[in-house]
């Protein structure tokens, strides 16, 4: 493609061009690494390093057009050079155009929310492979091109292999694409230059301190992604949740909210609570879905809402909706032969684990012990950790805290961080074991028929990552090798 082809539809603020602008681009890269004979350089601002400190390494590697928003010293004869306003945004923008613009071929649906977005998003995608549509998948799991998997590296992928996929769907004859939209990637500006079709707000407590440093921040975040929404797409909001309205507050789509404790465009009751599901009412209609914990009920409500604003029929819709089943990693439940069972979840934050063990409970209903297994992520908010072990200690009968992905830092500091939260009282339920295996052994070793244990924080992760190097590690792996099955 030709380099003035490529920037002439999109819209990016141009300060400057030097060189050749005729040159025919055969490819784009915001990665150095990544550059090969005759491609398009983006350089950006990251978080850890500047872009345009790799200029000569892209050049080296046969860059001949260099995208950048900063002043740089030199320029090299036979590079063509564009000075844009903002390189991060421009990104995602040639990255759309230089795959055909695959976001405005098909119907975009992005989840935003500090919890339950894998959720709600992979049962939009199984709703609408249900239904019969060609669908894809952007998540934390896994991405899906209709039937065909690819494994994912982030909850929201870079703008490049974002429209990659994106565009690998169109080809693929998908009609609809779901995808996370995390509060990195928006405010990262990854989804620049995509059309959304709607949004959909799950909920905001706390998380990612350490890169947004304040609530308000964050919300500021989330809030964006709404706020550049177009009129053509619907924003879909949880109301139950205090930010919900805040969402929708400077929009221009069109406004829905789903609620559970209030009212709502969409409108679920809870009917009666079991261990292997829940029966609801959602806008006076009855139906078992297959799902536990009030939280998954808003995640449900949010997969309905999401579908008849795409038009879908509600009949269909609800059948479909009490056939679905779990994520991978998500309240996934594994039963002991001695007649405890083991819940393998991915609740990483204070807000998910209080979710998830009062799920426990209500199943529960006195009838047995919890146990939890809980750690912390290394090099991610350490203001949760203290939380994390309090909300585990109050909501059960016996805590072991261990490690979770202690990347960079020391797994014992970790722990020590989360004791930090800790009376001598709440220390009598709690054990520190710092190797995970062993701290799951130890939960199993404890429970007896009828008790509960959460091993929480890993969910589908099939790996420990220490220092850099993720060994293979698999809660599910784990626990079915201690109980023999
Ligand atoms: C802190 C963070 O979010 N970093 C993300 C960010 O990196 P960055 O652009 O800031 O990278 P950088 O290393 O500072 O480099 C700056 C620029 O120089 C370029 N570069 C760098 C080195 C080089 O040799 N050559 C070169 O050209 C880079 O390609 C980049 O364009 O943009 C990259 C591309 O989009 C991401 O891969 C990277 O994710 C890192 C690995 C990461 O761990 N991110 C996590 C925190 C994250 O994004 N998590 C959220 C989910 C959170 C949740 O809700 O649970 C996610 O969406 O996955
Ligand atoms: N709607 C919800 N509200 C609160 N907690 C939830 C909700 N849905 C799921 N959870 C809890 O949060 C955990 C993570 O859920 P899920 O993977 O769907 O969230 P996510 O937003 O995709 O997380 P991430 O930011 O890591 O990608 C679940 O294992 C569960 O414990
Ligand atoms: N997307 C989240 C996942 C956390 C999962 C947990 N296992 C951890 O490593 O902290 C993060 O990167 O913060
Ligand atoms: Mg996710």
């Amino acid at each position: 493609m030709k380099l003035q082809e490529l920037v002439s539809n999109i819209q990016v603020d141009i300060i400057d061009t030097h060189g050749d602008k005729d040159v025919d681009v055969k490819g784009i890269a915001s990665d150095s690494r990544k550059v090969s004979e005759g491609f398009a350089f983006i350089a950006a601002q990251g978080v850890q390093v500047d872009g345009h400190e790799f200029i000569s390494k892209a050049i080296e590697s046969g860059a001949k057009v260099i995208i950048y928003d900063r002043d740089i010293a030199d320029t090299v004869l036979g590079v063509t050079y564009v000075k844009v306003k903002d390189s991060a945004d421009a990104i995602g923008k040639l990255a759309s155009a230089w795959f055909g613009n695959p976001s405005q071929k098909l119907q975009l649906v992005g989840v935003t929310g500090t919890n339950g977005k894998t959720t709600t998003a992979t049962l939009l995608y199984k709703m609408f492979r249900q239904l019969g549509y060609g669908a894809g998948l952007l998540s934390t799991v896994c991405n899906y091109v209709n039937d065909d998997e690819y494994p994912a590296t982030h909850t929201t992928p870079d703008p490049i292999s974002l429209n990659e996929f994106l565009a690998k769907m169109v080809k693929s004859g998908c009609e609809y694409a779901f995808m996370e939209v995390s509060s990195h990637a928006i405010h990262q500006k990854r989804i620049s230059g995509l059309l959304f079709r709607g949004g959909i707000f799950t909920n905001l407590t706390q998380d990612h301190l350490d890169y947004h440093k304040t609530m308000q921040e964050y919300l500021k975040a989330k809030k964006l992604f709404f706020d550049n929404l177009p009129e053509s797409a619907f924003a879909l909001t949880n109301v139950d949740d205090k930010n919900g309205l805040v969402m929708l507050q400077n929009t221009k789509a069109e406004k829905h909210t789903y609620s559970v404790k209030s009212l709502g465009d969409f409108k679920a009751r809870i009917l009666e609570k079991h261990f292997d599901g829940t029966a609801i009412e959602i806008n006076g209609r009855e139906l078992e879905v297959q799902f536990v914990g009030v939280f998954n009920v808003y995640n449900l409500l949010a997969v309905y809402g999401a579908s008849v604003l795409l038009g879908q029929d509600i009949e269909k819709v609800l059948v479909i909706l009490s056939t679905l089943k779990s994520v991978a990693g998500r309240f996934e439940t594994i039963r002991s032969k001695d007649g405890f069972t083991a819940i393998v979840d991915y609740a990483h934050t204070p807000d998910a684990l209080t979710n998830v063990l009062n799920a426990i409970h209500d199943v529960l209903d006195g009838g047995g012990r919890v146990i939890s297994v809980v750690g912390c992520g290394g090099n991610r908010d350490k203001t949760k950790r203290p939380i994390m072990a309090q909300e585990s200690v109050r909501l059960s009968d016996q805590v072991i805290l261990t490690s979770d992905n202690p990347r960079f830092e020391e797994p014992q500091s970790i722990i020590d961080d989360m004791v930090a939260g800790l009376d001598p009282v709440q220390m009598k339920k709690t054990l520190c074991i710092v190797e995970r295996e062993q701290a799951i052994k130890t939960a199993c070793a404890l429970a007896k028929s009828g008790d509960v244990i959460l091993i929480a924080g890993k969910g589908h992760e099939d790996y420990q990552d220490v220092k850099g190097v993720k060994h293979h590690f698999d809660d599910r792996e784990v626990v079915k090798a201690i109980l023999g099955l």
